[in-house]
């Protein structure tokens, strides 16, 4: 049996000789080793009867065991033990004061027979002068050791070494923790907050009065015994009925407790080598407590990761793990030990080299052989298996995903890059360069990812094609009238891409139609050209001559600029034919909307829908007679900001459930809803008003995907160094890459002003957009800058639907934008069709809650599917869907 005598002892048996024997001095045990093998019945009722008596040599009783001690270790250093103790607060007395809660206490008592006699300098900060100094108005830190006070006492018994200090440790895990980041750092000196020195335990010492227990003659007798005339020295913890007296026994500071984890340390530094050829003991619990909690929470690995303070520790104090005994009931705790791939395998390193008895749930208590030397390595089935698993999935991803030619994800560290020519396997998980963009040391890392494809998947590619084979069509073969051909050919638009080769030909034929195709892959033309066919048709024929002032079809879009670019579009489709076409937007006024719709009677009309109820209300407008009723930027229109107003219009207006109801007299108007994300409400709101059925959908291939013609970086940057990276960015963009348009997107219009400022400070010329300006400012500033006025364009989502920014090269997203559709369609103001062909998307990652937007884009990226969660099928009735590549 060792010198070094650890007693544990049940509080209130203090002094009974059952009760030291009872308590199982650990020296008893060189080891302790739990199994999970079906042992005889002999075995089971005898390790069994040890564990019972475990349980009373720790003060707990039967029933609280489960909900408290999660897992006790000891540890060998030199001479000197170590326990620790990881159970939740009620191990320590953090019951609710009820009767017998006292018995649940326990009772440590850590004698050593042989203290130094030269001291054992525990550092505090500094030096062991650096004893607690309480001031009054250090109010949290003498709250910390008021609670340490209260929960230690030092045993009045022989008087103390004078080398013996404390240092009593703690430091709290802040939300890190909680979301279940790693702590990779250990407990650090600088944490330290409390040296007891020699005038502190004076202290204590008076305040012994406050726990008989402590006066017992038995127990001083047991003390000094213990000690054999040399210097003893005990504490215990706990105590009190107070409910939070066991956390400040623990020294936790109460009022952190609501919010945080607490981990108290209790160490004995031996730094100075003093020890030699003596012992000591320190005691190190470690607690956790989470408020209103009376069971044992659930630790699992993400949330609670002993490893590192386990390692840290046993580091510090250059100590071998000795062993490791798991409590009954704690399989919560041994998952959090043993589960997490990543920290089991660096525990088991720790353990495995000082011959640890692992120990794992299913646990009885039985004794092992008497020295390390005999001990037998028991690991159980379940853990080899984990291992084995471990090895696997490491395997796995080791995956080559480099490969000859271009790269497709381009990472700060090369070894996460993918190349082009590489596909992830389906069950494959890629290995993300924003994988641990949590963390703060994260800040600085980037990956990009490159454009693949140098022309947009929506442009008919007529280069690589067969001339024998097969001719690019052109709008002619589309049927398109003349007139229009030619006004499309002086805007230098030929050939159609392969939405308008999808769309045209069905909404020529009067089918209602849902389109949706990626961002700026020309939907606009898409709809107009046959709306505006259709229109110089019915004009022609003398049939529809009666109905000359009605307006004959309507577009809604949901902002003003975007009625502003659509009108302006379809003024030049309408020019040639004789069509009139007009619009009304939000911010000028019932007076102009009356203007337009009572003196100008225009064929078509681009409305915003607040304009457009307002005309409804007011009756300056009938819609019964419309031939067309078009529905751009449907996500946004089926929001529930405008879905009340959409419902409210459509109501409005006839809509036609079948082709052959939108020709003839008394026909009805054909329904176009165009968008590059499709919600999944559509199909609910169009469903009063239309037989979804009937409806013929164009949805894209590439419908929410990334696009592969575009570059797009993601940057971690810290939030303060976000604007120096934009005027790099900026600066990169005019000197190095020949100039160009940007657009820099904020997620608050508070956020534009502030930047409009800075970069006005920085001397970078710039125009502003947010929806919080006065109308009056808002007008006209997105035409000037389509016209090239400014070069940077400061908005918020406002500018992100619809407009066309074809001289657009650069996307900043200064803010991550907070959904897959806003990213969409931020990043989709680049690469469109007839614009120029460098864009690129530069994303700004500052907040922990950007980062799984990041890597869902990145998984995607890798991948090569669509962004998740975007799914936009109209459910009920199903309508039919023609894939735009198929035909
Ligand atoms: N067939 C074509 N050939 C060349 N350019 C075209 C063609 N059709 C449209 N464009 C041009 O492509 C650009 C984008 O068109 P448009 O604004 O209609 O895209 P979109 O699909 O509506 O985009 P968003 O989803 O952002 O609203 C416009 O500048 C337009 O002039």
């Amino acid at each position: 049996m060792s010198a070094l005598e650890w007693r544990l002892l049940p509080q209130g048996e203090v002094g009974r000789e059952e009760g030291l024997e009872g308590g199982l001095g650990l020296s008893q045990f060189s080891s302790v080793t739990l199994t999970c093998e079906n042992d005889s019945q002999e075995e089971a009722s005898e390790n069994q009867l040890l564990e019972e008596r475990l349980l009373h040599g720790l003060g707990l009783s039967e029933e609280s065991r489960s909900s408290s001690v999660a897992s006790i270790s000891c540890w060998q250093l030199g001479e000197m033990e170590v326990i620790w103790i990881l159970g939740h607060s009620k191990a320590f007395g953090a019951s609710t004061g009820a009767e017998g809660s006292r018995g649940e206490v326990p009772y440590l008592d850590c004698s050593t027979s042989h203290w130094p006699s030269l001291p054992v300098t525990i550092p505090g900060r500094g030096s062991s002068d650096d004893s607690i100094q309480l001031t009054d108005g250090e109010q949290e830190k003498d709250n910390r050791v008021l609670g340490i006070r209260q929960g230690m006492t030092m045993l009045p018994g022989p008087q103390p070494s004078p080398c013996s200090e404390i240092r009593l440790a703690y430091y709290i895990k802040h939300s890190s923790v909680r979301k279940g980041e790693v702590d990779r750092e250990p407990p650090s000196q600088s944490q330290t907050l409390v040296t007891l020195g020699q005038e502190e335990r004076r202290g204590e010492e008076r305040r012994g009065d406050q726990r008989p227990w402590l006066q017992s003659p038995a127990r001083f007798q047991k003390a000094q015994h213990a000690v054999a005339g040399r210097t003893a020295w005990g504490f215990s913890f706990g105590g009190r009925d107070d409910k939070f007296i066991a956390a400040e026994g623990l020294g936790w500071c109460t009022h952190d407790l609501p919010q945080h984890h607490v981990v108290l340390e209790l160490k004995c530094n031996l730094s100075q080598g003093s020890l030699c050829g003596g012992q000591a003991g320190v005691l190190i619990l470690v607690g956790w407590r989470k408020r209103e909690s009376s069971v044992m929470p659930q630790m699992s690995s993400s949330r609670f990761r002993p490893k590192p303070i386990l390692a840290g520790i046993a580091s510090q104090l250059n100590t071998k793990m000795h062993s490791v005994k798991v409590g009954y009931l704690a399989s919560a705790a041994s998952r959090a030990l043993c589960s997490s791939g990543v920290y089991c395998g660096e525990f088991m390193q720790v353990s495995a080299c000082c011959r640890v008895h692992r120990s794992v749930t299913q646990t009885r208590f039985c004794r092992t052989a008497a020295t390390p030397e005999e001990t037998v390595i028991r690991v159980p089935r379940y853990m080899q298996k984990h291992i084995e698993n471990v090895k696997l999935t490491r395997g796995k991803n080791n995956i080559n995903t480099i490969k000859a030619g271009k790269l497709l994800i381009q990472s700060k560290d090369p070894d996460l890059n993918q190349s082009a020519g590489y596909t992830l396997g389906k069950f494959e998980q890629p290995n993300l360069c924003s994988k641990g963009w949590k963390h703060n040391k994260s800040f600085g890392d980037y990956f990009t990812i490159n454009n693949i494809q140098a022309v947009a998947p929506f442009v008919v590619d007529d280069q690589n094609e067969n001339v024998e084979q097969k001719v690019s069509p052109t709008f002619s073969n589309l049927h398109i009238c003349k007139e229009l051909v030619e006004a499309l050919d002086k805007i230098h638009i030929t050939h159609p891409t392969t939405v308008q080769l999808q769309t045209i030909p069905k909404a020529l034929k009067g089918h209602n139609i849902l389109c949706a195709a990626e961002t700026g892959s020309g939907k606009t033309l898409s709809y107009l050209l046959p709306v505006v066919h259709r229109l110089q048709a019915e004009k022609k024929s003398e049939m529809y001559a009666g109905s000359a002032h009605k307006i004959s079809a309507v577009v809604l879009v949901p902002s003003r600029e975007l009625a502003e670019q659509v009108a302006a579009v379809c003024r030049t489709l309408c020019a040639p034919l004789g069509l009139l076409a007009r619009t009304v937007g939000g911010g000028r006024g019932v007076g102009h909307i009356k203007v337009v719709l009572k003196k100008d009677h225009p064929d078509v009309l681009v409305a915003t829908p607040g304009a457009l109820v307002k005309a409804l209300r007011r009756r300056f407008v009938d819609l019964s007679e419309l031939s067309f009723f078009v529905v751009d930027e449907a996500d946004t229109m089926f929001d529930p900001s405008f879905s009340d107003m959409l419902e409210n219009i459509l109501l409005h207006a006839n809509i036609a459930s079948d082709p052959k109801e939108t020709r003839g007299p008394g026909h009805k108007a054909q329904l176009l809803v165009v968008g590059a994300t499709f919600p999944g409400g559509v199909g609910e709101v169009l469903s009063q008003v239309t037989d979804l059925g009937n409806m013929v959908v164009v949805k894209s291939k590439m419908l929410h995907f990334l696009m592969p013609h575009v570059k797009q970086t993601f940057l971690k940057v810290k939030g303060a160094d976000k604007i120096l990276e934009l005027h790099q960015a900026l600066k990169l963009l005019q000197q190095e890459r020949g100039g160009g348009a940007a657009l820099v997107f904020c997620n608050k219009s508070a956020t534009v002003n502030w930047l409009g400022y800075s970069l006005d400070e920085m001397g970078v010329q710039h125009a502003r957009l947010q929806g919080e300006m006065p109308a009056a400012v808002r007008s006209g500033i997105f035409h000037s800058f389509q016209k090239g006025l400014a070069d940077v364009l400061i908005c918020t989502d406002i500018a992100s639907r619809g407009l066309d920014t074809s001289r657009v090269r650069l996307v900043v997203n200064y803010d991550c934008p907070e959904s897959h559709t806003d990213y969409i369609h931020r990043a989709g103001r680049v690469g469109r069709a007839g614009g120029v062909e460098d864009g690129e998307v530069l994303s700004f990652v500052t907040h922990p809650w950007d980062v799984e937007l990041v890597q869902n884009i990145e998984t995607a990226a890798r991948r090569r599917t669509s962004l998740p969660g975007m799914e936009s099928e109209i459910r009920e009735p199903k309508p039919k869907v023609v894939e735009a590549e198929e035909e």
